[in-house]
């Protein structure tokens, strides 16, 4: 019986994503043999710093490709938005699962909102993202770091560091913690990060015995969605250091697809939405990241 190994960092909420691919793969080949490689990567262990300054996404993938070079393990499961626009040589995505909510979550104790914060309230997020695009509803918010797994980021608010906090939706509902969310902020008015609350399964190149195995996995919806998503921020630099928002809506016609870029300091945000056909995805991205471009966004960049 074949084995098929899957690297995953420790975390539960990656230690989740992990199980659920090894359940479906189990599902759809129930002679195959699927195992988890669980391992820690730099991104886990340096955590006194934020995340913009130690390096961007390439972090929490390195040891896991490493273990699939090294043979260790054959894929990797990843949340989609925590890997970097274009991967290392020699590593491709094999699945794209479908799309959880892709929303953020407001979670507090005494709040139920953002607009019922007091004035200079104190809110933890570790997203340059969500902060510059919360600086923009409130600006007299006092906006602080917040790095940690879930849990650690739930227990510091519940210790009263914090009067509320930002996180991912998908992330809270995947570990059975939907109760904590008190708003869950949509588009058009919010954009999650581009690709967020998808996993995707990362494999080596040319793995063709692996690939077949992968695609059963893969939802269309999902792919063309975040790949309009990618190639917006993949076109405006693709870096974590800006606060990047997309959000792309499938529908049956078409595809319809929103981004921003923030500046923290400023709570300036900037806004643009173009509309494709299914087929033009990549298009589309690069045609709204010009959009931004055109309305100033190269200032929030760093360039011009
Ligand atoms: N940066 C950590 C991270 N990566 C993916 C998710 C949530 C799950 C997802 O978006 O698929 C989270 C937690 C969070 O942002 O609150």
């Amino acid at each position: 019986m074949h084995t098929l190994r899957i690297a995953t960092r420790k975390s539960a909420l990656a230690l989740w994503q992990a199980e659920h691919v090894a359940a479906l793969l189990r599902k759809v080949h129930p002679r195959l043999n699927v195992e988890l490689v669980p391992m820690s990567t730099r991104g886990d262990q340096v955590l006194d710093q934020p995340l913009a300054r130690i390096g961007g996404k390439g972090l929490f993938l390195k040891e896991l490709e490493v273990a699939m070079l090294e043979r260790r393990a054959d894929i990797a499961v990843h949340s989609l938005k925590d890997m970097p626009a274009t991967l290392e040589p020699g590593f491709a995505i094999g699945a794209i699962l479908p799309r959880a909510d892709a929303a953020d979550a407001f979670v507090s104790a005494r709040f139920a909102r953002p607009g019922e914060l007091p004035e200079g309230a104190r809110v933890g997020t570790s997203s340059l993202r969500r902060a510059a695009q919360l600086r923009a509803l409130r600006p007299d918010l006092d906006i602080r770091d917040l790095r940690g797994n879930v849990n650690t980021r739930l227990a510091k608010l519940d210790a009263g560091e914090y009067d509320a906090i930002l996180l991912a939706c998908a992330g809270l509902d995947r570990l059975g913690l939907g109760d904590r969310i008190r708003t869950r902020l949509q588009a058009p008015e919010w954009l999650p990060a581009p690709g967020q609350a998808a996993i995707a399964v990362e494999l080596r190149e040319g793995d063709m015995r692996i690939a077949e195995l992968l695609k059963p996995l893969d939802d269309a919806e999902t792919r063309i969605a975040v790949s309009a998503e990618r190639a917006m921020n993949a076109a405006l630099g693709g870096s974590c250091t800006v606060p990047v928002g997309a959000w792309c809506v499938v529908g049956e016609r078409g595809l319809t697809l929103m981004g921003l870029v923030g500046d923290v300091a400023s709570g300036q945000v900037i806004r643009a939405r173009a509309e494709a056909a299914l087929d033009g995805a990549a298009a589309l991205g690069r045609e709204v990241a010009q959009m931004l471009l055109d309305r100033g966004a190269g200032a929030f960049l760093g360039r011009d």
